[in-house]
């Protein structure tokens, strides 16, 4: 009886301690225990996991069948037919689950390649990615780095957008950090990659985070910053130390984007005159500062009250369509944000949505507006950023850095921290004049 006692008090007394060690040092809890608890319940249920979520393959292979086990009356038979018997070996069909690689420790989860069966593609394992999550008791799996005939599958056990940090980083001219994606990743938009975003969400829904967001990023860059804000210059006033140039009216608008293509023709007839096919090849005395233009709401562009403003939507339309199409090559670059954005809003909004390769789209409304802005990058993306919850304000799918989309979520920047840095690198905000009159000479970041 005390035997008994002292073997439960010791039992009680390591599972206090590995819950201990498990809430107060995670990472190690999961690498000493946890990881390899669950690496080998993954392995053992792997051929039940594949088979529930269909992802095996009936093979024909040679088995020992019941045939050759001695039953009750078979002694009895000659020996001939138990001879017989015993080469029961027969052709069965068996149930084949895909191969799978070393399953390597992440901090949320773990990550490992599987071998596609032939005739299975990734969608294949995108489509069960749900129901292994679930076998999993996992908060999510997703399917990343696809190879010919391998695809990883990525587990992870909780949300990692929760609660989203990032650490600081060295400046890099034209990269953010605004957040963080869902595999753990820092969320970088490297405008020198992809040059113009398209930033859509309902309202409350984040939009105006991430642009705080960025701003806070691009603030300490020799960059020239340039806003619209037709919501009466509410969004971007506050920044207006560190913007070049904003507008606040439709007129206001025009003019700038006139200013904006004239711009770029500038630059353009500078690289003619130079052979460079781009800004970033021409002498770096002679390149000009690059320009960031944030629009609000982009919606408040091409809406008219009357007719009277026809033209003006039109001429409004066409400069942003040119600055899109003309502005990679010459550093001028754009993040349209949205709440809605369809076709409604004119025949302009399309093709600018097809100059716009970057896409974030936060919660939305209305289907259209996620259609039109991952519609045309993956389905899976459409579905993942119907499922945003309204309580997780910053959740967006991103999809155009590295040609996949990923669940991301930015980091909180509250406007007072925007309007902070506009003021503090308010001495780095290039004259607007002088950077549309001149070819200006890049400054140096204090
Ligand atoms: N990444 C985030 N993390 C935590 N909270 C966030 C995040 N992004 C936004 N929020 C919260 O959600 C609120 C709404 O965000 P935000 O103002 O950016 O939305 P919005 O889409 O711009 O809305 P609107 O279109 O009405 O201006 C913010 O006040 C903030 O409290």
């Amino acid at each position: 009886m005390s035997d008994l006692v002292v073997v439960l008090g010791a039992l009680a007394a390591a599972a206090a301690g590995l819950w201990a060690w498990r809430r107060w040092h995670p990472a190690s809890f999961w690498y000493g225990v946890g990881f390899p608890v669950r690496a080998v319940l993954v392995y053992l249920t792997w051929p039940h996991v594949a088979s529930g979520c269909r992802l095996t393959r009936q093979r024909r292979r040679f088995r020992l069948t019941l045939d050759a086990v001695p039953v009750a009356g078979v002694a009895s038979r000659s020996a001939a037919t138990v001879v017989e018997h015993k080469r029961r070996v027969r052709r069965v069909d068996v149930e084949r689950s895909p191969r799978l690689g070393v399953l390597r420790p992440t901090r949320l989860g773990w990550r490992m390649r599987v071998r596609l069966h032939d005739g299975q593609v990734p969608a294949d394992y995108e489509k069960a990615a749900e129901g292994i999550a679930h076998a999993w008791r996992v908060h999510s799996v997703r399917v990343v780095d696809v190879r010919p005939g391998y695809v990883t599958l990525w587990a992870t056990m909780r949300d990692p957008l929760t609660e989203v940090t990032v650490s600081p980083a060295p400046v890099e001219l034209l990269r953010v950090r605004p957040g963080k994606l869902e595999n753990g990743r820092d969320w970088v938009i490297d405008f020198r990659t992809v040059p113009h975003w398209l930033n859509a969400g309902a309202t409350q829904s984040g939009k105006s985070n991430l642009a705080n967001a960025i701003i806070c990023d691009l603030a300490p860059q020799p960059v020239a910053l340039v806003g619209f804000d037709l919501k009466g210059g509410v969004e971007f006033t506050p920044y207006a130390p560190r913007l070049s140039a904003l507008a606040t009216t439709r007129k206001e608008s025009v003019d700038l984007l006139t200013d904006l293509v004239g711009e770029v023709e500038n630059r353009m007839g500078l690289c003619r005159a130079h052979g460079a096919r781009n800004v970033w090849t021409l002498p770096e005395p002679l390149r000009p500062i690059p320009v960031v233009v944030l629009v609000d709401e982009v919606a408040e562009l091409f809406l008219m009250a009357d007719k009277s403003e026809k033209d003006e939507v039109s001429r409004t339309a066409t400069a942003l369509l040119r600055v899109a199409q003309l502005g990679r090559a010459f550093a001028v670059h754009l993040i349209v944000c949205g709440q809605r954005i369809g076709a409604d809003l004119g025949p302009g909004v399309t093709a600018l949505r097809a100059q716009l390769s970057g896409r974030v789209c936060h919660r939305v409304n209305d289907p259209e507006t996620a259609n039109m802005t991952l519609g045309d990058v993956d389905p899976a993306a459409l579905d993942a950023a119907r499922a945003i919850p309204a309580e997780t304000p910053g959740v967006c799918i991103v999809a155009g850095q590295d040609g996949t989309w990923h669940r991301a979520r930015s980091v909180y920047v509250p406007e007072h921290t925007a309007e902070q840095a506009a003021r503090e690198y308010a001495h780095l905000t290039p004259d607007w004049e002088t950077l549309i009159g001149s070819v200006p000479v890049t400054p140096t970041a204090a």
